[in-house]
C-alpha cells in the first residue's frame, strides 16, 4: 500500500510540512500548488528536499478552470497548462490533477470536453506527464465522477485517466456501485476524505470540514471497497481540507491520517476478504470485554484526602504492591489502584498534573494481539523496567500521555493480582458498586477527533453521535464511543471558564475528569453514599420539578429522587438514573449509575444542570451564586 497525504492537510511551512509527513511513516505527498509559491525554494529544492525525506510527489494540484472553453480561454488554459507542465518536470512528479471547471464562461458539452482532454494528453505526453481528471461536487458542468469518467473514457488517451475523491462521491451520494465497472487502469489516482454529516452548502462542507477517513460519518470504507474492487493499484491519498487540521501540530494530524489510513485497508480487507490486500498482516480490533483497574497516583500529601473519598464511595483498601508503594482498593468486581511512588513514570505524571488517573486497564481477548493492532497504527507502546517476578503488562500511550495497559486471560497475564499484589483481605459490600459504567476523559476541543479515531481503529468503537452540553460559561461538547464492554466519553470545549476547559488548562492536559460507577440499585447506594459522609452533589429543587413533568413520572419516585439528588433520563431503551459527587480540588468528580433495560445514553440532557450545581458547590464564598 502506497499512502501520500496532501500538503493542504496539515500546518506549516513546505519544510514543516514533508517533516511531519515524513515521520508519520507516509510515502509520498501531493504538492497542493499554493504551498508550492509561498514557499521561497526553487522547484528543483523542493523536489529535492521531498526525495531526502524518502518520500515522492504524488501528485501536483489542483489545475483548475480547463474543460469545455470558447477562445480565446481555451488557449489560455492550454498555454497555463505548458507552464505548469515544466514547473513539474522540475519538481520531479508526473501526475497532475485537473479539477472540473467552475469558470463562467465554460460551455460544457461532453465530446468538447474529452476533445479538449485529448489534446491535452498530447502536451501532457511530450512533457512525459499524466493528466487526471476530477469531479469536484460543485463542477459547473461535471460534478459526478460518473461524467468525468465519461469524458475521460472519450478523450481516449493513455495520457489522460480519471481521478475519485471520497469527499465529492460520498458527498453527493454518489452510488458506489458505480465505481466498479470502471477500469482500474485508467484510475490514476484516488483521494480519500471523511466528513460529519451536518446538511450545508457542498463547497464550504468541503473546505472547513472534512476530516480523517473514520473521523467522519461518510462510507469511506464503502468507497474504498468499491475503488479496490477495479484492480486500482495506486498511492491512497489523504485530501483534507479543516479548519482546526491547518491550525493543529502537524506531526499529530499527520500521524492521525497515517493512523486513519491503515484502519481503513484493514477495514476493506476484512470486509472483502476476496480481493488482494497492499497491507501487512495484523490483528483485527477486538471488543473491550471490561476495565480492569483504574490508576490514581498521588503523594503522601494528597493521600489521605484521595483515600476519604474513596471510602466514601464504598472501596476498601485490600492489598499492597510487592514491590511499590501502591495500593489495592476494591468494592464488588471493581478494582482501584492508588499509586504513591515517588519516582518512575507514575510520579512523573503526578509532578506534573498533581493527583491524576495515570493508568487505565483493560481486558482485552488476546493483549499481545492488541500490541500488535497499536504497532501497525503507529500508536506509541510504553515500557517500563519491571522487577523479576513481577508482570510486565502490554501498554500504550492514550489520552493526554496517560498509560492504557492491556491485560487478559492468559495463564500470564490473569495472573495480575497474584503475581503483583500481596493476598487480597475481603472488602465488605461498600455502596453496592458493580463495575465501572464509563470513563470521562476531558481534553482540548481540537483532541476530541483524534481520540475518537484512536478508540475507533485500536478497539473497533462505535461514535455515538456528538452532544452539545451546555456550561453557564460556554458549551462543551461530549463524543460517546464505546467498544464491547469499555464506554467512554470525550469531552472538550473551547471556552476556557467551562469546567472542561478549567480541567484542561489547571491540569495541564487531557486526563479522565470522571469515572461512572455502575448499581443495581441506585437508592441503595444514594442512601449508603450519605451514609458515609460522601460529598454528594445537591441537585436544585427546579430539576425535580422539570424532570417529573417532562417523563411524567410518579410522585413516589419523585419523592425517593429528591432527597437522595438522584437525576432521571430515559429513552426508547430504558431507564437511568444518575448521582454525582462535587468536583475534587483538582476537578475530578465520580458518578453513580443505574441502567434499567436497554438504555444507551449518558445522561446528557441532566448534564448542564450537574454542571451549574458543581459550579455553585465549588464558588468560593462571598462570590454571587447563580
Ligand atoms: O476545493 C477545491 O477547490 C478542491 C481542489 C482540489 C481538489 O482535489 C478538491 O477535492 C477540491
Ligand atoms: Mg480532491
Amino acid at each position: 500500500m502506497r499512502t501520500s497525504i496532501a500538503t493542504v492537510s496539515i500546518a506549516g511551512t513546505l519544510p514543516e510540512k514533508l517533516e511531519a509527513v515524513a515521520a508519520a511513516g507516509f510515502d509520498g505527498i501531493e504538492i497542493f500548488e499554493q504551498d508550492f509559491i509561498a514557499s521561497d525554494m526553487s522547484p528543483r529544492d523542493v523536489g529535492r528536499m521531498v526525495a531526502d525525506h524518502g518520500l515522492t510527489i504524488t501528485l501536483f494540484q489542483p489545475f483548475r478552470d480547463f474543460e469545455g472553453l470558447p477562445e480565446p480561454h481555451r488557449s489560455r488554459a492550454f498555454a497555463r497548462a505548458q507552464r505548469k507542465f515544466d514547473l513539474m518536470n522540475q519538481l520531479g512528479t508526473d501526475l497532475v490533477l485537473v479539477c472540473s471547471s467552475v469558470h463562467p464562461a465554460a460551455i460544457g458539452g461532453i465530446d468538447r470536453m474529452a476533445q479538449d482532454f485529448r489534446d491535452l494528453g498530447e502536451v501532457a505526453a511530450q512533457h512525459g506527464i499524466r493528466v487526471g481528471f476530477e469531479a469536484l461536487a460543485w463542477g459547473r458542468h461535471v460534478n459526478d465522477h460518473r461524467d468525468a469518467w465519461e469524458v475521460v473514457r472519450r478523450a481516449d488517451h493513455p495520457n489522460i485517466g480519471l481521478i475519485l475523491d471520497s469527499f465529492h462521491t460520498l458527498g453527493r451520494g454518489i452510488s458506489l456501485q458505480s465505481i466498479r465497472s470502471i477500469p482500474g487502469d485508467r484510475i490514476f489516482f484516488v483521494q480519500l476524505a471523511d466528513a460529519p454529516a451536518i446538511p450545508m452548502d457542498l463547497l464550504y462542507w468541503s473546505r472547513h470540514f472534512r476530516n480523517m477517513p473514520g473521523e467522519g460519518d461518510l462510507d469511506v470504507t464503502g468507497f474504498m471497497r468499491a475503488v479496490t474492487a477495479t484492480g486500482y493499484a495506486g498511492p491512497l491519498s489523504l485530501e483534507i481540507f479543516n479548519d482546526q487540521f491547518r491550525a493543529g501540530l502537524p506531526r499529530l494530524v499527520a500521524l492521525d491520517g497515517y493512523r486513519s489510513l491503515v484502519d481503513l485497508m484493514d477495514r476493506v480487507r476484512r470486509q472483502e476478504p476476496a480481493l488482494p490486500s497492499a497491507l501487512p498482516d495484523f490483528p483485527a480490533p477486538a471488543p473491550i470485554k471490561g476495565v480492569e483497574f483504574v490508576e490514581f497516583v498521588t503523594s503522601k500529601k494528597e493521600e489521605p484526602d484521595l483515600s476519604t473519598f474513596l471510602s466514601g464511595a464504598g472501596f476498601t483498601p485490600v492489598a499492597r504492591h510487592v514491590s511499590k508503594s501502591v495500593t489495592r482498593w476494591r468494592q464488588g468486581g471493581v478494582n482501584v489502584l492508588v499509586n504513591m511512588e515517588s519516582t518512575g513514570f507514575a510520579h512523573s505524571t503526578y509532578v506534573v498534573r498533581g493527583t491524576t488517573v495515570s493508568e487505565i486497564a483493560l481486558k482485552v481477548p488476546d493483549a499481545e494481539a492488541a500490541l500488535d493492532r497499536a504497532r501497525a497504527l503507529h500508536v506509541t507502546p510504553h515500557a517500563e523496567d519491571v522487577p523479576p517476578g513481577e508482570l510486565s503488562i502490554p501498554a500504550v500511550r492514550g489520552v493526554g500521555g496517560s498509560v492504557l495497559r492491556l491485560l487478559d486471560d492468559g495463564p500470564t497475564l490473569s495472573r495480575i493480582w497474584k503475581a503483583d499484589f500481596a493476598e487480597a483481605a475481603a472488602a465488605d459490600a461498600g455502596v453496592g458498586l458493580t463495575g465501572i459504567d464509563h470513563i470521562g476523559q476531558t481534553m482540548a476541543h481540537d483532541e476530541m477527533l483524534s481520540w475518537s479515531l484512536f478508540y475507533h481503529a485500536m478497539f473497533d468503537a462505535a461514535k455515538a453521535p456528538m452532544v452539545d452540553v451546555a456550561d453557564p460559561d460556554g458549551l462543551v461538547r461530549s463524543q460517546a464511543v464505546q467498544s464491547g464492554a469499555l464506554r467512554v466519553t470525550l469531552n472538550g470545549s473551547e471556552a476556557r471558564r467551562t469546567l472542561v476547559g478549567r480541567f484542561v488548562e489547571e491540569g495541564f492536559g487531557a486526563s479522565v475528569q470522571h469515572i461512572a460507577f455502575a448499581t443495581n440499585d441506585i437508592f441503595a447506594t444514594a442512601e449508603a453514599l450519605a451514609a458515609r459522609g460522601f460529598p454528594i452533589l445537591k441537585i436544585g429543587e427546579n430539576y425535580f420539578d422539570d424532570v417529573a413533568a417532562r417523563f411524567g413520572l410518579p410522585d413516589t419516585l419523585v419523592a425517593r429522587m429528591k432527597p437522595l439528588n438522584v437525576l432521571y433520563d430515559e429513552d426508547a431503551g430504558g431507564q437511568f438514573f444518575q448521582v454525582y459527587s462535587r468536583s475534587r480540588p483538582e476537578g475530578l468528580f465520580f458518578e453513580f449509575v443505574q441502567r434499567q433495560g436497554n438504555y444507551d445514553g449518558y445522561g446528557a440532557a441532566n448534564a448542564p444542570f450537574r454542571i451549574a450545581a458543581q459550579k455553585r458547590a465549588t464558588r468560593p464564598p462571598g462570590l454571587p451564586k447563580f
